[in-house]
């Protein structure tokens, strides 16, 4: 049953983040820190940082994704790449495959910087499959006068099953800007194409213009010739450049896929997801045929506000429509948190996230995401506890898997909802400062709750996983936090408190869902069945000295949670990571 280790554990957890990570500290009998400087730490180029399940490639830079597809039986995932280091720089686009989306077959890239189109990098695009199944990328290249232009490239053998080689098309660059207002060197990102009632292709790239954020539509009648349409799919004054746009339509309530250039149902409605201060935003709306432009449902004017696919560290997101099992996939990037001198060290940097299915709920407010299901293919030694009471302080070791390869599915129950705490809507504007002031030991009313994931022995070292419930007019508001404030001894890591707000009828559904794939330094986190993801980088120390690492579920609020099943997994290594050369 749960130990109440609370004090320990508390006087842990009340570390302010003031106290600098060189030190270690405990607390005495009065109450007060002794601190002292921390025993060296190994050096960070260590292979137990390298993920077992998240893809990354055997060594080198790698950020967003590009032109993923499902294509003759093969899923095919492209990523800017630097084939020469660990930094960001020669871009090109790397190239893996796979029949599962979980084991991967890394191939030599599809396209280099050979032309005068894409001479300073060969960087983010998209995938489109034409009638008649030939498949063609649109992307962005850095010109030799460092413009940004669009260029096209197609497989050379459609009958090679991996398509490994690819050609570059004879007009390159398609696409360049120029016009009043425009900026060259703003000017990138192309989305996949979909066809109008018109029968001309569209696509949107993302830009900037008179300084504001736009998703610029252009249209074309062979996808090789193409032409401004003289509005933007959208534009909004309330950020500058938008990156790597992405453009899909969704159907409240149903998590099957659709496919932007099939008739899309009555009823569905449009997504435009954008790139930006560090987090992929998105709007829900109308896209009007007629128009041909998009309308946000809601237009907020404060950015803070719009809705993040993922609330931690991801960027750059891309979707694609999986025929094979009719569902959206999305693919995100995850930098690393560390400084480039330390990735320059590890000789890599960057991951994806796991690619999740993605659809919208049913009253079309927020969007669902969920790992594929594949991924579950990885699960090995199942524990399963049941009936579990967690009351104020409580810990709860969950033991007999690997703790630093895992997959943890927790469902908190709550008992009373009397002392929900009420929100204050300003809190939506920074959620991140509120998980910091409301960390895990912090008491409230109803949570904090949550898990306790990659901790030393001694918890000098752990991240947080964590919702508080708080009560709003007619609805619940939960708070989400993954705080990375204590996940390493290391220096010179960016260690934050993520964090969300999402709404929940606990009249309906008395339990929150918590999922968490822990897959080294990957921790992803999925909330309220979807509602709310984070997911992380975290470095603890005892991970690269090979130390055993705990997991708790705890609970520091006032009101008693159950805990009605906790399942997990130890996660087996994926085909994906092979380190070469
Ligand atoms: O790879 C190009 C594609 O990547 C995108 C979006 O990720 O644009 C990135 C961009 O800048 C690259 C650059 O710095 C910044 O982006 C890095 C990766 O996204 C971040 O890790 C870094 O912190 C950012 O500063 O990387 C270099 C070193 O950091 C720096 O010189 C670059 O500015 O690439 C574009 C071309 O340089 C630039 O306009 C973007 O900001 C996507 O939009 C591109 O298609």
């Amino acid at each position: 049953m749960a130990q109440a280790w609370a004090f320990f554990l508390l006087a842990l957890f009340s570390f302010s983040s003031y106290v600098s990570k060189l030190f270690v500290c405990s607390r005495n009998g009065e109450g007060s820190f002794l601190c002292a400087r921390s025993p060296q730490v190994p050096s960070i180029a260590s292979e137990r940082y390298r993920t077992a399940y998240h893809f990354q490639p055997p060594k080198n830079w790698m950020n967003d994704p590009n032109g993923p597809m499902y294509y003759n039986g093969i899923y095919h995932s492209f990523y800017q790449y630097n084939p020469h280091g660990a930094l960001w720089g020669d871009i090109v686009w790397g190239h893996a495959v796979s029949t599962d989306l979980v084991n991967w077959i890394i191939l030599e890239p599809a396209i280099e910087r050979d032309t005068p189109g894409d001479i300073n990098g060969c960087w983010t695009g998209s995938a489109t499959i034409l009638p008649g199944g030939q498949p063609i990328v649109i992307y962005t290249g850095g010109d030799a006068e460092n413009h940004q232009v669009q260029n096209i490239m197609l497989p050379k053998n459609r009958s090679d099953p991996y398509l490994r080689e690819w050609t570059k098309a004879g007009n390159n660059p398609v696409l360049q800007l120029v016009g009043p207002g425009f900026n060259s060197s703003q000017f990138r990102d192309p989305t996949t194409g979909w066809i109008g009632p018109d029968g001309l292709w569209r696509i949107a790239i993302g830009a900037e213009v008179n300084g504001y954020g736009a998703a610029l539509l252009y249209k074309s009648e062979d996808f090789l010739n193409w032409t401004r349409v003289d509005h933007p799919l959208y534009s909004s004054n309330a950020s500058g450049m938008w990156e790597c746009p992405d453009f899909f339509a969704v159907l409240p309530g149903n998590n099957g896929g659709l496919d932007l250039s099939t008739v899309i149902p009555e009823g569905a409605k449009h997504v435009l997801k954008v790139s930006l201060d560090q987090c992929d935003k998105y709007m829900i709306g109308v896209y009007d045929l007629k128009r041909d432009a998009f309308s946000p449902d809601t237009v907020l004017d404060d950015r803070r506000l719009w809705l993040k696919i993922d609330y931690g560290n991801y960027y750059a997101s891309k979707s694609f429509f999986d025929s094979k099992n009719s569902r959206r996939i999305i693919w995100g990037w995850t930098n690393e948190s560390d400084s480039s001198s330390d990735d320059v060290a590890k000789g890599w940097a960057g991951i994806y996230a796991i690619p999740r299915a993605i659809w919208l709920d049913s009253d079309a407010k927020q969007l669902l995401q969920w790992p594929v299901d594949e991924i579950e293919s990885l699960r090995g030694n199942e524990i399963n506890h049941q009936g579990l009471e967690l009351n104020k302080g409580d810990l709860f070791e969950i033991k007999g898997i690997d703790t630093t390869q895992a997959d943890v599915e927790i469902d908190f129950e709550l008992t009373s909802t009397d002392d929900a705490e009420p929100f204050d809507p300003s809190w939506l504007l920074d959620a991140e400062k509120h998980c910091r002031e409301a960390g895990a030991s912090v008491h409230g009313g109803v949570g904090p709750f949550g898990l306790v994931i990659l901790a030393s022995d001694d918890m000098e070292e752990h991240t947080v996983l964590h919702f508080r419930v708080y009560k709003s007019q007619q609805k619940y508001m939960i708070l989400m936090c993954s705080d990375l404030r204590r996940s390493s001894l290391r220096p010179e890591l960016y260690t934050p408190a993520y964090g969300g707000f999402f709404e929940f009828d606990l009249e309906k559904e008395r339990k929150i869902s918590l999922r968490t794939l822990i897959d080294r330094s990957a921790v992803e986190s999925f909330g309220g069945g979807g509602r709310l993801c984070i997911i992380a980088r975290v470095y603890p120390v005892a991970l690269a000295d090979e130390r055993r690492t705990h997991m708790y579920a705890f609970n520091n609020g006032s009101t008693t949670v159950k805990v009605p099943q906790l399942k997990a997994w130890s996660m087996m290594t994926a085909q994906v990571n092979v380190k070469k050369g």
